[in-house]
C-alpha cells in the first residue's frame, strides 16, 4: 500500500493549529508521507502573499500569529494544486464557504481519498437540512467522517489539554484519523456518529450566543448555567428529531457537553455576542472590529436552523 498523502482545505485560526499537529504526526507515524499541502485562501498583509509569509516565516501571522509551524507543510495558494494528489483530506473552513469549495473539487480529487470535516456549521437551503459532511460527500463521493470537541485553537496552540471527537461511518477510517491527529495534549474519542459529532458543533455555536448575551446583560452564572443545560437538552432534541441515528451519548462527549461549556465561557461567538449587547453594535460590525479576519460562526447557524424549524412548524419546541 502507499503511503497516505493529507491536504488541508483550510488555514483560519483552528485549521493553523490542526496543521501543525499533522505536520509533526506524519513525521512521526509510518505510513504517512511527510509533505502536507495546506490551501490558503490567498491574502496580502502588508504587501506581501499570506502563502509566501507562511512558506519562508512558518508562521500564519494572520491567523495564528506568535506560533511556529511545522516547516513540512507547504501553504498553497490554488485549491486544485493542494488536494489532486491527496487520500486524506481534512476540511477545516468556516462553513459558508464549504459549498463552493466542493463545487470546485466536484471530480478533481484522486477517488480513493477519504475526507474528515472539522466544520463547525450545517447548509440550509430550501430544501432542507444538510450536514456539510453530507455536502462533501455527495459532492466528492467519498467517505467523510467529523470531528468536533471543546476545542478553542489558541488553546491547544500553547499545547494545553484538551479532548475531542471523531465521529465515524467506518471504523478503520476513524482509527485513521485518531492516529492521524491524536497528541499526548489532544485526545481523540472515536464513535461511529458522524452526524451527531458534527451537528453537535454547529448547534453548540447557537448556545454559545446565547451565553454571550447573558453575559452582556449580566444576568450572572446562575442563568448561564440554565442557557447552557437547556441549550444542551435542545440541541439534543434538535438533532434526533433530524437524524434519528444521532446517539445519546454523542452528547457527553467532547462534542458535547464539554464543547458547550468551552464554547459559552472562552468562546469567538460568546464574546461577540457580550459586545452586541454592551454596544449595541450589529454582528457583522462587531465581527469585523474584534475577529481580524476570523469568522463568527453561530448568528450565521442561529439563523439557518430557525428557518428549518419554522418550515416544519417546529419553532415553538
Ligand atoms: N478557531 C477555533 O477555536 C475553532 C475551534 C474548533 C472549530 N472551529 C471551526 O473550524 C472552522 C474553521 O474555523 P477557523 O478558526 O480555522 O477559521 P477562522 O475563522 O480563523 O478564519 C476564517 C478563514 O476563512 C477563510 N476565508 C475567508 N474568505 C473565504 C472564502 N471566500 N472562501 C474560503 N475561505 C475563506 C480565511 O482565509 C480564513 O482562513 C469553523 O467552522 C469553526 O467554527 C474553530
Ligand atoms: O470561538 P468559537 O465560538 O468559534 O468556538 C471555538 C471552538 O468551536 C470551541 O470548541
Amino acid at each position: 500500500m502507499g503511503l497516505e498523502k493529507v491536504a488541508l482545505i483550510g488555514s483560519g485560526n483552528w485549521g493553523s493549529v490542526i496543521a501543525n499537529i499533522i505536520g509533526k504526526n506524519v513525521q512521526l507515524h509510518p505510513g504517512f508521507d511527510h509533505e502536507v499541502k495546506m490551501w490558503v485562501f490567498e491574502e496580502i498583509i502588508n504587501g506581501q502573499k499570506l502563502t509566501d509569509i507562511i512558506n519562508e516565516t512558518h508562521e500564519n501571522t494572520k491567523y495564528l500569529p506568535g506560533f511556529k509551524l511545522s516547516s513540512n507543510l507547504k501553504a498553497v495558494p490554488d485549491l486544485l494544486e493542494a488536494a489532486h494528489d491527496a487520500t486524506v483530506l481534512v476540511f477545516v473552513i468556516p462553513h459558508q464557504f464549504v459549498k463552493g469549495v466542493c463545487n470546485q473539487l466536484k471530480g478533481r480529487i484522486l477517488p480513493n481519498a477519504k475526507a474528515i470535516s472539522l466544520v463547525k456549521g450545517v447548509d440550509v437551503d430550501e430544501t432542507g437540512l444538510h450536514p456539510i459532511t453530507q455536502i462533501i460527500s455527495e459532492n466528492l463521493n467519498i467517505s467523510v467522517s467529523s470531528l468536533s470537541g471543546a476545542n478553542i485553537a489558541n488553546e491547544i496552540a500553547k499545547e494545553n489539554f484538551s479532548e475531542t471527537t471523531v465521529g465515524y461511518h467506518i471504523r478503520e477510517e476513524g482509527e485513521l484519523f485518531k492516529h492521524l491527529l491524536e497528541t499526548p495534549y489532544f485526545r481523540v474519542g472515536i464513535i461511529e456518529d458522524v452526524i451527531g459529532v458534527e451537528l453537535c458543533g454547529a448547534l453548540k455555536n447557537v448556545i454559545a450566543i446565547a451565553a454571550g448575551i447573558i453575559d452582556g446583560l449580566k444576568l450572572g452564572e446562575n442563568a448561564k448555567a440554565a442557557v447552557i443545560r437547556i441549550g444542551l437538552l435542545e440541541m439534543k432534541k434538535f438533532a434526533q428529531t433530524f437524524y434519528a441515528g444521532v446517539k445519546d451519548e454523542t452528547f457527553f462527549e467532547s462534542c458535547g457537553i464539554a464543547d458547550v461549556i468551552t464554547s459559552s465561557y472562552g468562546g469567538r461567538n460568546r464574546r461577540v455576542a457580550e459586545a452586541f449587547v454592551t454596544t449595541q453594535k450589529p454582528f457583522e460590525q462587531l465581527e469585523k472590529e474584534l475577529l481580524a479576519g476570523q469568522k463568527l460562526q453561530g448568528t450565521l447557524t442561529a439563523r439557518e436552523i430557525n428557518s428549518v424549524l419554522r418550515r416544519k412548524g417546529l419553532e415553538n419546541e
